[in-house]
């Protein structure tokens, strides 16, 4: 019977254990470069079968909070070196995720003060986090976005595999591809945010386009076995919206079966919220999803995420329905989540004042097993 402990391949990628660091926004790279602090972090969770970072935005007009870590600066990919380089030398493995926010964003934060930019002149709604005029951290409402141009659509998709490319200059064992989370690529997948007239809206085969346009040119870029992407069907992150979300998601993982990529990362109900939570007329049915897959030829392996506990995650590995899982809160505040599970140890509870922004405190100061011996 297959056990959380047990190793598994994510495609080209080896891991040790089933047991995955979820991609966690810390903002602590003050100008968008990742510092010394991020490399200790990283390295004190190593022992994770696989690290997701934070996400990275592969531009400056992918960029939408202060003072996370991107992919479009040398003294970035200078900066990540440090944080794989300390990883491998824990013997662990590291992907980064490919981030472009899309609507999400402030126009403090876009080059030139510009618009963020979307498939639709639709408004995210809500907060993002920036940098005020005085050099203090503020939430500030995200600004209007206006709608990307057809002709500007293969660029965006360029700057994912440049980002992709640059990950693995900087020695990542791969990326994932952010598409959860009501960001760009969600907010082409889903017709709340997508009201295009071109063959990039409307339909589902055109509202899935972009999705896979950016898997093709990344996996052509870095190779598909060193490539996952994250989804999240009815997360109501960041606004977004679909009437549809079990149609739009069968026919993309349908069309990611052939694909021969390294793992499937699904987000179950809302984002660190509740599990059970849905869109559109039924809830939703991953089993379902993950079989259409399969049957579509996906190899890739099933990585699953949102609300999981040691117990409930032993039981969707070894019943055969998650290849892993990945935990969010529980490994910003337990660096040494694997042999706690192993060993059946109390876990440090996490400090939510603390999650973004800041500095070692609630980051890198949450105490180790032998700590506390
Ligand atoms: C990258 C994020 C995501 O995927 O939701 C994020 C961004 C800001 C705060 C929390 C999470």
């Amino acid at each position: 019977m297959t056990t959380l402990f047990d190793p598994v391949k994510f495609g080209d990628i080896e891991l040790a254990n089933r047991i995955v660091m979820a991609p966690l926004t810390r903002n602590r790279s003050p100008k968008a470069i990742p510092n010394d602090l991020n490399a200790a972090y990283y390295e004190q969770r190593a022992s994770a079968g696989l690290l997701i970072t934070e996400g990275t935005p592969v531009t400056q007009q992918g960029q939408g909070y202060a003072d996370v870590p991107g992919l479009y600066l040398p003294e970035a990919i200078a900066g990540w070196k440090k944080v794989t380089d300390a990883v491998h030398k824990k013997g662990g493995k590291i992907v980064t995720q490919i981030w472009h926010v899309g609507r999400v964003s402030h126009v403090s934060l876009q080059p030139n003060g510009n618009a963020p930019v979307a498939p639709s002149a639709i408004p995210a709604g809500g907060k993002t986090y920036i940098i005020d005029e005085n050099g203090n951290g503020a939430f500030a409402e995200t600004s209007a976005p206006r709608a990307l141009e057809p002709g500007e659509i293969a660029g965006v998709v360029a700057d994912y595999a440049k980002g992709a490319r640059a990950a693995i200059d900087a020695g990542f064992d791969g990326v994932e591809i952010h598409g959860a989370n009501g960001y760009l690529i969600d907010q082409f997948l889903k017709d709340g945010a997508n009201q295009r007239t071109d063959e990039y809206g409307g339909s589902i085969e055109n509202r899935v386009r972009f999705a896979l346009e950016v898997v093709d040119a990344v996996a052509k870029e870095i190779g598909a076995g060193r490539v996952g992407i994250r989804l999240s069907p009815v997360t109501p992150a960041n606004n977004i919206t679909e009437s549809q979300p079990q149609a739009v998601f069968n026919h993309l993982v349908e069309q990611l079966g052939s694909r021969n990529l390294s793992f499937i990362h699904v987000v179950e109900g809302a984002t660190g919220g509740d599990r059970n939570f849905t869109q559109g007329d039924k809830p939703f049915d991953y089993h379902e999803l993950k079989d259409i897959y399969r049957k579509a030829g996906g190899t890739g392996a099933w990585l699953v995420n949102n609300g999981y506990d040691k117990e409930t995650a032993e039981q969707a590995v070894e019943s055969g329905y998650a290849d892993a899982v990945a935990f969010g809160k529980l490994f910003i505040a337990n660096p040494d989540l694997v042999e706690r599970f192993q060993t059946n140890a109390s876990l440090n509870a996490p400090d939510n004042t603390t999650f973004y922004g800041g500095g070692a405190k609630g980051y890198t100061d949450y105490p180790a097993l032998e700590a506390v011996a």
